[in-house]
Formats: structure tokens, sequence, C-alpha cells
């Protein structure tokens, strides 16, 4: 765990090591970030990242989506998730779903990605395998715009959780 003033202390490049993927393979966020110090504490630090987000473009809210791996999905199935969505997965539950149930999660997604152009993206560590089958479910009728802001808010809580695995409260 690092102090806020460990945080303060972090040369750029490792600063972006530590954070790059607070949002998932996004290291240009925490490049942006790091130029935001000093940080008065965890609260200040997650203040400003969310202040990024909400900075971006749309273009590149959606790029930012469109970064995350799907929820027991391919990437998943081979081992190729970044150890924090391994982690988040896993506390959801996803590593044990039935068969049915991971039928259903891989047809829901590929509706989701096919209807909006960007992957069904869900804070995993606040929500256990069945809720995110409901949320699926519900926000399939959503319009682009509107999904593309609950994206951008779960984008937000899965960050929280990862700076707050790192940075003391
Ligand atoms: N698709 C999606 O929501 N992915 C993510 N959610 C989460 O909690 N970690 C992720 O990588």
């Amino acid at each position: 765990m690092l102090t806020i003033t460990a945080v303060n202390l972090l040369d750029p490049a490792e600063f972006t090591r530590v954070f790059g993927n607070a949002v998932e393979h996004a290291p240009s966020i925490a490049a942006v970030l790091a130029r935001r110090r000093p940080l008065r504490d965890a609260q200040h630090l997650l203040a400003e990242l969310y202040s990024v987000i909400d900075g971006l473009s749309d273009s590149d809210k959606v790029d930012i989506l469109r970064r995350h791996p799907d929820l027991a999905g391919t990437l998943a199935e081979q081992g190729l998730l970044t150890a924090e969505s391994t982690r988040e997965q896993k506390a959801a539950g996803l590593d044990q779903l039935t068969e049915q149930q991971k039928y259903d999660l891989k047809r829901l997604n590929l509706s989701y990605r096919d209807k909006f152009g960007f992957p069904f993206v869900i804070c995993a560590r606040e929500n256990r395998a069945v809720a995110i089958l409901e949320g699926l479910t519900r926000r399939m009728i959503n319009t682009p715009e509107k999904e593309v802001a609950v994206g951008l808010a779960e984008v937000k809580k899965i960050a929280r959780l990862r700076v707050l695995d790192v940075v003391v409260a």
C-alpha cells in the first residue's frame, strides 16, 4: 500500500505503471492524473480521476469502454485478463457459472456489443453473477447515450476499488 505522500513522490513513469490499469488498459488516463498532483488524499485522487474521465470527448469515452474485456468471455477462458480483472471476475463468482449461465452471459454480451458497438461494463466486485445477468438484460433496452453514461459510471466504481487497493485511504 502507498501513502498519498509516496504517491505524490512517484516519478511519472512509475505513477503510470502503478495506476495504468485503474481504468482498464488506460495508461493515458494515469498520465493525465499524474500531472494533477500534489494530491491531498485518496478521495482527492479519486475526485481528480473522475474529472479526467468526465473531461474526455464522447469518442474517447466509448474508447475507454472498448478497453474492457467481456465478463466471463474468451479472454477470461484463456487466462488472458489483467490481474485486476481476474480478481474481480472471481469475486463476482464468474469463474463458477453453470453451463447455462455461461451460455446466457455469452449470448447477452454478444447482443449488447452488437447493439451498442462496445462491451457491457459493470463493476463485478459490487455484483454477483445473477445480478450481472439481470443488469445485462435490463440495460439492453437503453439508448446508446444512456449506456455510455451508465458504463462510465461503472468504470468509475471499478477504478475506485482498484485505487483503494493500492492507496491508503
Ligand atoms: N466488462 C466488464 O465489465 N469488465 C470489467 N468489470 C470489472 O469489474 N472488471 C472488468 O474488467
